[in-house]
């Protein structure tokens, strides 16, 4: 009780995984989080659909939104080609805190970007503060009723181009009805349901993959 969540999930890290080992990271939070405390990571069995969708499309810019405790950002992280950058937005400085631990504990910290603030905020300064032109891939787990309105917003700041990847988790449980309704209709994307579970539960969840068309 002394300490958050987040918190403890860094212990675990730091006691199971091996400085430099990224899945030996992602292994130690999947089993803290299926045997002691379920936590919101995308997990194993999503985890295995991102892995394959990042191996796939072997991106060179990557934005993530919603850090939390760096669970999805070192998975992604550890997939990604030597000159490769992930950039991935948490406005809680405490998750933050917990995230930059973890990131480093992987030793992934040269390819991770971890920006403290707010997605709606840090969006339109992407290009000026990062010189990232467009993202190759998007990574979307943050608030879900912040999915739609900033998809529109990177699209409205040019930083999405013809073949990028938008990756929704969440999109059933705890779903994104505006998100999917937009992305399902719009003539500007071609979307693909994975269908997969709610991490470490039986529930039903899944993954929304949506190629911007230009
Ligand atoms: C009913 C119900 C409840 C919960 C679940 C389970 C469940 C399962 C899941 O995989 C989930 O991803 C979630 C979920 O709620 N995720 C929200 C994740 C937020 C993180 O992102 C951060 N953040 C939120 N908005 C922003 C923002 N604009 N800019 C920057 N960071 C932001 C926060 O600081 C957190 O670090 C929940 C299932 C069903
Ligand atoms: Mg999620």
């Amino acid at each position: 009780t002394w300490s958050t969540r987040p918190q403890r999930i860094l212990r675990a890290v730091q006691q199971s995984a091996t400085r430099g080992d990224p899945r030996s990271v992602v292994r130690a939070i999947d089993q803290f989080c299926r045997h002691k405390e379920w936590a919101m990571n995308v997990g194993d069995e999503k985890g295995c659909i991102l892995d394959s969708v990042v191996s796939e499309l072997n991106p060179s810019t990557v934005l993530e939104l919603g850090t939390y405790c760096g669970y999805s950002t070192v998975r992604i992280a550890s997939l990604l080609p030597p000159h490769a950058k992930l950039i991935t937005l948490e406005f809680n400085p405490d998750f933050a805190a917990v995230a930059r631990q973890v990131i480093a504990w992987a030793g992934l910290q040269g390819k991770v970007q971890l920006v403290e603030g707010a997605s709606g905020d840090w969006i339109p300064k992407m290009k000026e503060q990062f010189g990232v032109k467009t993202f190759d891939l998007v990574f979307l787990d943050h608030w879900k009723d912040r999915y739609l309105p900033d998809t529109k917003l990177m699209e409205e700041c040019g930083l999405l181009r013809k073949g990028s990847i938008l990756l929704a988790d969440n999109v059933i449980c705890p779903g994104t009805p505006d998100y999917l309704e937009y992305v399902r209709n719009s003539p500007r994307y071609k979307s693909q349901y994975f269908k997969s579970h709610l991490e470490y539960t039986k529930a039903e969840d899944g993954l929304e993959k949506s190629v911007f068309l230009g």
